[in-house]
């Protein structure tokens, strides 16, 4: 069982080109697996960014036959290295997309597909987002393992709420990870605490993968990808630009944590 996992977050600003944010994925990821890294996580809709509901529809793929999966899959064996494919838009039912985060092995198996939960449908400050009319919600919970380690999956808007991550916490997951896209204007308010909190109230490292900067459509998205100690600590973090972060978990300092108070025990309700 190996005590310690050395991951990192890939922070983007995708464009509305796929092959041009997949030259950049390859060249980040790369530079992860120069350092080492056994885990990378990119962020929500790292192939694609920007374009309308149009576009999205048509650059959303199949399970079956996607080349976004299978550039992942490729990537995955090259560097020899598990990742967390951020999201990218799949078809699904009744005409709608899934917001779809995949997980590949070091051996580029695809273990597992993960659809978003919670549709980001919002009206604030003048800005409208309205993902349920394009999406279908996911239904389940997931969870994957990647060694000695249990993952539980999310994706941005997901973050709201803590009943998911207990939920993984009380699965068995030592990390969290969620792959955003999260607003400028949300994100300064709301981001760090709220990543700080699930991972503090679950005592599990957090692995947040985030897109930033100004987009296609106008939008801006509040970057600050970070990983997270089951402490609270933020142990790496990249405000803003693309970029890699890296940081290595251990399993002996989380171990510690839990049985020095051991909160997930002392559950009640
Ligand atoms: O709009 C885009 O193209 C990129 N964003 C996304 O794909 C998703 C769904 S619209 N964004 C979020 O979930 C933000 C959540 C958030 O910001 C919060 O919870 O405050």
């Amino acid at each position: 069982m190996s005590d310690s996992m050395r991951v990192a977050a890939i922070q983007l600003n995708s464009v509305r080109d796929v092959s041009k944010n997949l030259m950049k994925v390859g060249e980040l990821l790369a530079e992860a697996a120069g350092e080492g890294v056994e885990l990378a996580v990119l962020p929500e809709n790292f192939a694609h960014m920007g374009g309308d509901e149009q576009e999205k529809r048509e650059a959303a793929e199949d399970e079956q036959n996607s080349p976004i999966l299978r550039f992942l899959s490729d990537q995955a064996v090259k560097h020899d290295m598990a990742i967390i494919g951020g999201s990218l838009l799949l078809k699904g039912n009744h005409g709608l997309l899934r917001n779809s985060s995949p997980v590949f092995n070091a051996s580029g198996k695809l273990l597992a597909v993960y659809d978003k939960i919670h549709l980001f449908d919002m009206d604030y400050l003048g800005q409208s987002y309205h993902e349920s009319g394009l999406i279908e919600p996911g239904s389940q919970p997931l969870t994957i393992d990647l060694d000695a380690w249990r993952i539980g999956l999310s994706i941005c808007y997901d973050l709201r709420f803590p009943e998911l991550y207990r939920l993984h916490a009380r699965a068995g997951c030592r990390i969290l990870c969620n792959v955003a896209a999260f607003t400028a204007v949300t994100g300064s308010a709301h981001w760090e605490p709220l990543l700080r909190a699930r991972a503090i109230e679950n005592q599990c490292y957090l692995i947040a993968s985030a897109q930033f900067g100004k987009h296609a459509d106008g939008r801006e998205t509040w970057g600050h990808s970070m990983v997270i100690d089951p402490w609270g600590e933020i142990v790496a973090e990249l405000p803003e630009g693309e970029g890699v972060i890296i940081a290595d978990l251990s399993m002996e300092k989380l171990n510690r944590i839990r049985k020095s108070m051991p909160v997930l025990q002392h559950r009640r309700v």
